[in-house]
This record gives structure tokens, sequence and C-alpha cells, in this order.
């Protein structure tokens, strides 16, 4: 198991040295709550693996992950630039401190104004369709504009169907085949593409796939280089690099990924004579994931046909199980090293069947009043939450070395009505 519970003098679990039964007397419950030197940690470990074997790298953290401002500005002071998907994230971005430089604007069925957007903020742009790179180059700013393009190496993977973003089905990027000449028509429309671009999807815990994709994206940037005569600032590799969400599974040796994704890159910048363009990185979850749990109460003990413990979260608050039928380890907060004693469902308070956390899960012995603590919470959970079911989303505390600050207010049920009208005639 590769979870590194950690506990006090009271048994109970530590995060970020901080009692988590304590914090969710202090904040309540749902709760999420982030450990900042867990992500200060991952950002280094993954940084350092690359930067050692290839100096001339940089990563971009896809916020997608979290957008939480706090956990921006952690890995912005780190040093990381981002990636962002929307012009949301590209405002959030530009508020935690990241420069337009050190944003890559990756959007997919972008709009004239997500464009321009973009194109006003000066951020790096990655381009997604032919499409949008006609639209583009009618936007008068855009001229002369560096740019790159996101490329469909058709190769895939990622740890359910929704997050396989390479391959025959995939919406995202440009056909592999037809990268020249979209990489031609863009200086001819005045653009000077700079960079290349893949992402294959999110999870992945095996190096192979990766592997294959850094060969498929270098043959095409090759291609491109000698065929369109394209010189290559930089070329990403996306993110997608998993994290061990189950017992069973471990987490991936970084410095022997790197080491090989390296020696791949450097043979294949020799093959083609591409030079020495900077090597990008685009990680979501390995950075944040694991920093993270959500600390949830369990209100009700219910022995219905099945056992259920019922909790304050559902998939309103944390969706990936609902939704992948992901696998979250939980523990309980004041007994989180103890032996698995019986198996029983975990169910939300949401009005809906699927609304699990977990079916004949092992657990100790599980009291109404108890404390859960949802393990790996940390990426595409608060970014995913909803306010269905009219609940207000939950408070975030940022934990750091035992200090404690919410980052993120618990919703009140004024959140609810938020930008609602009731039309006047309707209130006589
Ligand atoms: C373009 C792009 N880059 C990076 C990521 C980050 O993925 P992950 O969180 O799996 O590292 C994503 C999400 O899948 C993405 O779409
Ligand atoms: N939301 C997905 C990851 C998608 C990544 C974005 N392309 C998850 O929770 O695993």
């Amino acid at each position: 198991m590769d979870f590194d519970l950690k506990t006090n003098e009271k048994g109970n679990l530590k995060i970020g040295e901080a009692d988590a039964v304590d914090l969710a007397e202090r904040f309540g419950t749902p709760l999420y709550v982030i450990d900042e030197n867990r992500i200060r940690d991952n950002y280094k470990r993954l940084y350092n693996a690359f930067k050692d074997y290839y100096p001339n790298f940089k990563m971009f953290y896809a916020c997608k992950a979290n957008t939480n401002l706090a956990v921006m500005k952690i890995l912005e002071n780190e040093g990381s630039g981002i990636d962002a998907v929307s012009p949301g994230e590209i405002y959030t971005s530009l508020l935690a401190g990241f420069e337009p430089e050190r944003i890559l604007y990756t959007g997919n069925n972008v709009t004239d104004e997500e464009l321009k957007f973009a194109v006003e903020s000066g951020v790096r742009l990655n381009l997604d369709s032919i499409s949008q790179l006609k639209r583009l180059s009618k936007i008068p700013e855009a001229k002369g504009m560096e740019i790159s393009f996101r490329v469909n190496p058709m190769v895939g993977a990622g740890h359910h169907d929704h997050c396989i973003t390479g391959g025959p089905l995939s919406k995202f990027g440009i056909k592999e085949e037809e990268a020249v000449e979209v990489y031609k028509m863009a200086i001819e429309l005045g653009f000077k593409p700079v960079g290349i671009h893949s992402h294959i999807g999110s999870g992945i815990l095996d190096p192979e796939p990766f592997m294959l994709a850094v060969r498929t994206l270098m043959d095409t940037a090759g291609k491109v280089h000698k065929e369109a005569g394209v010189e290559f600032d930089f070329i990403d590799f996306g993110g997608g690099i998993g994290i061990p969400y189950t017992p069973e599974e471990s987490k991936l040796d970084i410095n022997d990924f790197a080491e090989k994704i390296v020696d791949l890159y450097k043979a294949k910048l020799e093959e083609y004579d591409l030079g020495t363009p900077t090597m990008c990185i685009e990680p979501g979850r390995y950075l944040v994931g694991d920093a993270s749990v959500l600390l949830t109460k369990v209100n009700t003990i219910k022995q219905s046909y099945r056992k259920f413990a019922g909790v304050d979260a559902g998939f309103n608050t944390l969706l990936r199980p609902t939704m992948y039928g992901s696998y979250h380890h939980i523990v309980s907060a004041s007994t989180p090293l103890a032996e698995s004693t019986q198996t029983i469902d975990i169910a939300g308070d949401v009005c809906e069947s699927g609304d699990l956390f977990a079916r004949e899960r092992p657990m100790p012995e599980i009291e109404e009043g108890d404390i859960l603590a949802i393990l790996n919470a940390g990426a595409y959970a608060f970014s995913m939450a909803s306010q269905y079911n009219s609940r207000p989303k939950p408070a975030e505390v940022l934990v750091n070395n035992g200090e404690t600050d919410v980052i993120r207010e618990r919703e009140t049920f004024a959140d609810l009505f938020n930008k609602q009208n009731v039309p006047v005639r309707l209130l006589k």
C-alpha cells in the first residue's frame, strides 16, 4: 500500500501535521483538507527527475485538476507554468500571479470570443483544430503570433474510457497525418509555429503508452521540421501521470520514467536534427491528487438489505466514484490503521442510487459521528463538485506544518441562488 498514512499520539490521522478529527470539528464537514508541503514535494520530485536528465525542461500545471487560488499560488511559487483549458482558467492563473508567457492555453471547441480573450490576455496558444487556426487568423491582434498545435498521436491511455484523449475516437487535436499540411498553412497565414503538443489521457501508471506517444510525436515533429521547415522551441507531451488509488497499485518510478522518456526524446532530437527544444509536460493529478483528503461525517449506520454507512458528502462533493467507478481509499480518521472487521457500503447523501463512495468495502467498526477520510481527493475533486440537490459546496482548508488557513469558505444557502432572477410577475 502506497498511501503513507501518518497518525498522532491519539492515533488520529494526521494531514500536514494537523489532526483530521480536530479539523473536522473545527471547520465542519464535508471538508477538503490540503497539505501544502505534499504539493511542493510532488512538484520538486517530478521536476527534478526530468531536469536532472534534460535541463531544458518545463512543467505546466494542468489546473483543471484543482483551481483553488492558494493551490495555484503554491505552484506559482515553485516555478510552474500553467496548462489552461478555458478563459476562466486563464483568468484564474493570471490572478494567481502567473505571467502570460507561463500560461499555455489548450482549448477544445473554442468560440471566437474565447480565442479573442486568449489573444488579448497574451498567453501562449496551443491550437486543437484547423477551424481554430482559420478563425484565429481573422483576429488582427493575433497576426504573427507564435503558436503550437495539439496533435493526436493515435495512442491513448487512461484510468477510464472517458479519460483517454488520444486515438481514433478522440475529439482532441489535429490528425498526425495532416500535421505537415497544418503547420504549412499556419506559416502561410502569417503565424510562427514554435511548438508541438500531445496529451494521451489521464491516470496512467504504465510508462509504455507514454513512450509510444513520445515516439510518435517526435516522428511527427521530425516530419514537420523537415517538410515545413519549423524550428521547434518546445515539445510538450501533456499530462497523465497517475497516482495509486487502490492499495494494490504502486507509484510510478518517476526517476526511471523520466530517464526512459528523456533517452528517447534525445535520440529522436538527434535523429531528426531538431536541436535542443524545451521539453514540457503538463501534470495535474500527480501534483495535487494525493495532497488532499475529503473529511466526511458518518450520520447514519443502517442495516437494510445491505449494511450502509451514510455520510454527509455525496457525488456533488466528490464525483469520481460515481462518474468513473473510481476507487478512493477510505479510512476512519480516528482509527486509520485499524484492521477491517466488516464489509460495508459507504453511501452519500444525494438522492440517487449511484451516490456511493464504496460498495462492500472492508472497514473497521464505524459508528455514527465518526469522521471518515476519503484519500487522494486533491485532483478532479472540488473542481468537479456541484450544488446538486441544493447542497452548498464544502470548505477547503490548507494545512502547513499544523497551521491551518481556510482557503475557500463553505458555501451557504445564499450561494444556491447566486445569479438567479425571479421575474417580478411571479412575485405578485
Ligand atoms: C491537455 C491536457 N494536459 C494535461 C492534463 C492533465 O492530466 P493529468 O491530471 O492526468 O496529469 C490534461 C487532462 O487530462 C489535459 O487535457
Ligand atoms: N476528471 C478525470 C480526469 C480528466 C482529465 C482531464 N482531461 C478524473 O477525475 O480522473
